[in-house]
Formats: C-alpha cells, structure tokens, sequence
C-alpha cells in the first residue's frame, strides 16, 4: 500500500512552528508520503480570521516553499461555504479511494471534536492523529472520550495498514505558540521573529497585516 498522506486543516492567521514542526516531525516519524496543507475559507466555530483567505494562503504558500514534503491544497478556498473537515475528507476519500489519509490536529482540536459538524463520520474517511499542545492535556469529554476509546491505538503500523479509523496521539515535542500570540505582538510592534519563518513575516510586513486591533 502506498504511504499515508497528512492533511494538516487550519486558519492559519498567520501560519507558524507550532504548526510547521508537528507537521515536519509526524511525517518523519511515521513515514507520510506527504503533508498537505489545507488553509480553510470560512473557519467553523471560530470567528472570522483577522486576515483575508487569500493572505493567509499566500503565508502558507511561502511557509512550504522550502519543506521538501509539505505541500498546499486550497481546496477549501474554491468553496463558497463554511469549511467543514468531512466535505473536505469526503471530497479526498472519492480522489483516492484506498490510500491511508492521517488527518493532522493539535489537543486542543481532539477536545472539541464533538462539536465539529458530522464528527462521528471523520474517522470512516481517514485516521486522526493528534500533537499534544501545551495547555492541554487528553482529558476529554464523554463524547471525545466514547470516541477515543473505540478508535484510539499505540500501534503506527495500522495507520499504514487501514485507510482510516484510527486515533492516534503522536509525543511530538511541545511548542507553546499560536497564531493568537504572533498577531498580538506584531500589534504590539514586537519582533516575532523565530516563532515564524523569515519571509512570511516579511510578508506580513510588506501587507500591513494584523496592525488594526486583534481579533
Ligand atoms: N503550537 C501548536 N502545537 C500543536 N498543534 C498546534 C499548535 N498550534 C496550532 N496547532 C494545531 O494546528 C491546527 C490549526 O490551528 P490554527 O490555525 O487554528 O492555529 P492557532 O495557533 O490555534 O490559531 P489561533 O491562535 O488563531 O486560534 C489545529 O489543529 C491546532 O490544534
Ligand atoms: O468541520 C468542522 O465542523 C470543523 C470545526 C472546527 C475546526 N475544523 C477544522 O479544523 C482545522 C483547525 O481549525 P482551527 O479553527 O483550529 O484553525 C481546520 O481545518 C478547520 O476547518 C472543522
């Protein structure tokens, strides 16, 4: 069977290593052929992203453009409509009926899982494989945890083996930074520099983005 893909979903306001490392280091660590990035359009359950979709894919894009194996889908972008994970899985699954497809997100996306559009049906489309996230620890709810105890698995080989159903929480080291944090210090005038790579907070720079008040 051919190796499994990684689709790492996000806002991505603005991308940075938070995101970019876990991404780097699950494929290395469980053999994907690749990680797609996946910016969304219209982010469910959050509010509108400060920054328009076309800026924060063209972060992404600049964010790759060096990462051998990283690789962008702006998929998302193409429909007019709220970005919900199982249009997108579905839409991934039909493409590429049988290859192992690993669904890539932080704990803090595993513990509100329950409250993602159609959650029970993510896991017929593709495994979840989960970075730990300072702040958060795998406390779940009833739901998540209901969830977890019928998917959950130590064993890697099966994420290779099946082309999805499986949850699995990867040790990847801990990086406590977030897009929150990097708009609020550039709105500060602080440097962010190291929590982003060089020529996406050029970009930044260059658009004048995240000057106005934090969203
Ligand atoms: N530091 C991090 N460590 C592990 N996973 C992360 C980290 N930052 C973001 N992620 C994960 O990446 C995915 C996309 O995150 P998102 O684009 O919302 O970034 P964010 O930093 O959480 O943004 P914001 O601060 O605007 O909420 C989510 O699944 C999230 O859990
Ligand atoms: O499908 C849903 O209902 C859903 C709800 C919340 C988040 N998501 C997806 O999860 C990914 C991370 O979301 P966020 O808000 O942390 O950037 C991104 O791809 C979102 O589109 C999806």
């Amino acid at each position: 069977m051919s190796k499994p893909i990684g689709l790492l979903g996000g806002t991505f306001d603005p991308i940075h290593i938070g995101h970019l490392r876990p991404a780097i280091s699950t494929m290395e660590r469980l053999g994907l052929g690749e990680v797609r990035l996946l910016p969304n359009y219209i982010p469910p359950h959050r509010a509108t992203p400060d920054s328009a979709p076309e800026h924060r894919l063209a972060m992404v894009r600049l964010a790759v453009a060096q990462t051998p194996g990283l690789t962008v889908d702006d998929r998302e972008l193409r429909r007019n409509r709220p970005s919900y994970t199982i249009d997108t899985l579905t839409e991934l699954r039909r493409e590429l009926p049988h290859r192992p497809l690993c669904f890539l997100m932080g704990m803090d996306s595993l513990c509100s899982l329950n409250r993602w559009h159609r959650w029970r049906e993510l896991l017929d489309h593709a495994h979840l494989v989960v970075s730990y996230r300072p702040g958060w620890t795998a406390d779940f709810n009833d739901d998540v945890a209901g969830l977890y105890r019928a998917h959950g698995t130590r064993d890697r080989e099966l994420l290779h083996r099946r082309p999805g159903g499986c949850i699995y929480l990867i040790d990847n080291p801990q990086l406590e930074v977030s897009s929150t944090q990097i708009r609020q210090c550039i709105k500060a005038g602080n440097n962010p520099q190291y929590l982003l790579p060089d020529p996406v907070t050029a970009y930044i720079r260059e658009k004048g983005l995240y000057q106005g008040p934090v969203l």
